[in-house]
């Protein structure tokens, strides 16, 4: 048997961005201002006072940016919708320039033969609901399926794979606990609440999507894995905790309508009780779950860490990336792996996986070289194809990111592209590893 990989006959190969941190021009032709808008603009809040202003300009160069897919060869381009572009009040009127944006960018990716994969909500919610509560606010339900259905009815024709949400446990411990990212709250009351409403939010769209929609439709979610430090008690418990708080608080109630018991354990007097019927709501059949995966945590018990109690453990003889996080392939075989046994082996694409290392300049001849990207590619593209060997259903994979891009509160310091972007001059130059990438979409795989 020939020891070379090679994917499955149909497997996706593409790439994902998110609209504030590449498309720039965030107020231009009727849009409304996010809550991205906001917090870029409130001074402290991202390193070097970037914003997303300018970004990657995309929103005036996506012609130039699908010509690089179709040179990178990709199949796929997962992307993510302004929701106060399309409507900038967050609910009723429709913004035509705004929403013209994303047909006319679902036509160009189309033309190339490349499958627009679409996210409604990558975390700039629109300011003017922020000032009603946002996702702290039941009635965001129904907003947030008003917008989808807009989006439904306006690309269901065109656009076959849609996902509700990126990610909504960031959103919820970056958001409203930690404070680290838009709206910036710092509120373990809220958390929970944010979260629920998100999940909510979610099964509300996916709803509407069985009325009005004709293809697929998931939740993208950040998975990852929580190995004890030690064989103690504690770090047992604390490993379970983030685990339950990280990985199993949003894919536990869309697929068994709960939540894992350890959340009480995590949020104690915070925790509330929720009606059965928003269970019902939020457990509705998906046809994938997205996962975004990075890295793992090797974590001990540590009580001051509220509320998780819970901390990660720095690994001596491991590979760290610029965002601090540990370059280990196995966690995400380990995470497919859980997802397909616990939730009954779903429909899974890996919708985000990439790092940031320090890129050198553009070298002479326009190179850039970047093989410590190329290295961690090929590590984890390697353990997405051992689980598929072992009958795990992952359908395709996109890499964070297609273009250097504006890291949220890291600002344009961390560099997660394929493809350097010169935020001065807004020149792209593929670095060495969207050369290895066409060579692995091209080969199916028979490269790694
Ligand atoms: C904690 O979630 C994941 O680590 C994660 C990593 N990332 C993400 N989620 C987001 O979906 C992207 O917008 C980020 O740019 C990207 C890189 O940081």
């Amino acid at each position: 048997m020939s020891n070379a990989i090679e994917f499955p006959k149909n497997f996706l190969w593409g790439a994902s961005t998110s609209a504030y941190q590449i498309e720039g021009s965030p107020l231009a032709d009727g849009a409304g201002p996010s809550i991205w808008q906001r917090f870029a603009h409130s001074p402290g809040n991202i390193r070097d006072g970037d914003t997303g202003d300018v970004a990657c300009d995309h929103y005036r160069r996506s012609a130039q940016d699908v010509a690089l897919m179709r040179e990178i060869g990709l199949q796929a381009y997962r992307f993510s919708i302004s929701w106060s572009r399309v409507m900038p009040s967050g609910r009723g009127a429709v913004n035509p320039v705004g929403i013209g944006f994303y047909d006319e960018l679902v036509d160009r990716l189309l033309a190339q033969g490349i499958k627009p994969m679409v996210t409604l909500f990558h975390w700039d919610l629109p300011e003017t609901l922020d000032n009603q509560g946002g996702w702290l606010n039941r009635d965001i339900a129904d907003w947030f399926a008003d917008y989808a259905r807009v989006m439904f009815e306006r690309l269901d024709d065109r656009v076959t794979s849609w996902a509700t949400l990126n990610e909504p446990w960031v959103v919820s411990d970056g958001g409203y606990l930690n404070g680290t990212l838009a709206p910036g709250h710092h509120n373990r009351f809220e958390a929970p609440i944010a979260a629920h409403n998100l999940l909510r939010a979610h099964g509300a769209a996916v709803k509407v999507y069985r009325e009005v929609g004709k293809h697929e439709i998931g939740l993208v979610v950040n998975l990852e894995p929580k190995y004890p430090a030690s064989e103690s008690a504690a770090d047992q418990q604390a490993a379970a905790r983030g685990h339950a708080y990280m990985n199993g608080q949003f894919l536990d109630p869309v697929f068994f309508g709960r939540y894992p018991e350890k959340m009480k354990d995590v949020y104690g007097d915070a925790w509330p009780e929720w009606p059965a019927e928003d269970f019902e709501l939020i457990r509705q059949r998906l046809d994938f779950i997205g996962v975004n995966y990075y890295t793992r945590s090797v974590t001990r018990d540590e009580p001051s860490a509220l509320p998780v109690r819970a901390v990660a453990v720095r690994q001596p003889l491991a590979t760290y990336t610029e965002t601090g996080w540990e370059v280990y392939a196995r966690g995400l075989s380990d995470t497919l792996e859980w997802v397909a046994a616990r939730y009954g082996n779903p429909p899974l694409y890996i919708t985000e996986n990439g790092a940031a290392f320090f890129d050198p300049p553009v070298a002479e001849g326009g190179r850039v070289h970047d093989p410590l990207r190329i290295d961690y590619y090929q590590k984890h593209l390697r353990a997405i194809h051992e689980v598929i060997q072992k009958g795990v259903d992952v359908r395709g994979y996109c890499a964070w990111s297609l273009l250097d891009n504006l890291e949220w509160a890291h600002g344009f310091s961390k560099r997660f592209g394929i493809v350097h972007v010169n935020f001065a001059t807004q020149e792209r130059t593929l670095k060495d590893s969207a050369y290895f990438y066409r060579e692995v979409i091209a080969t199916n795989g028979a490269v790694l």
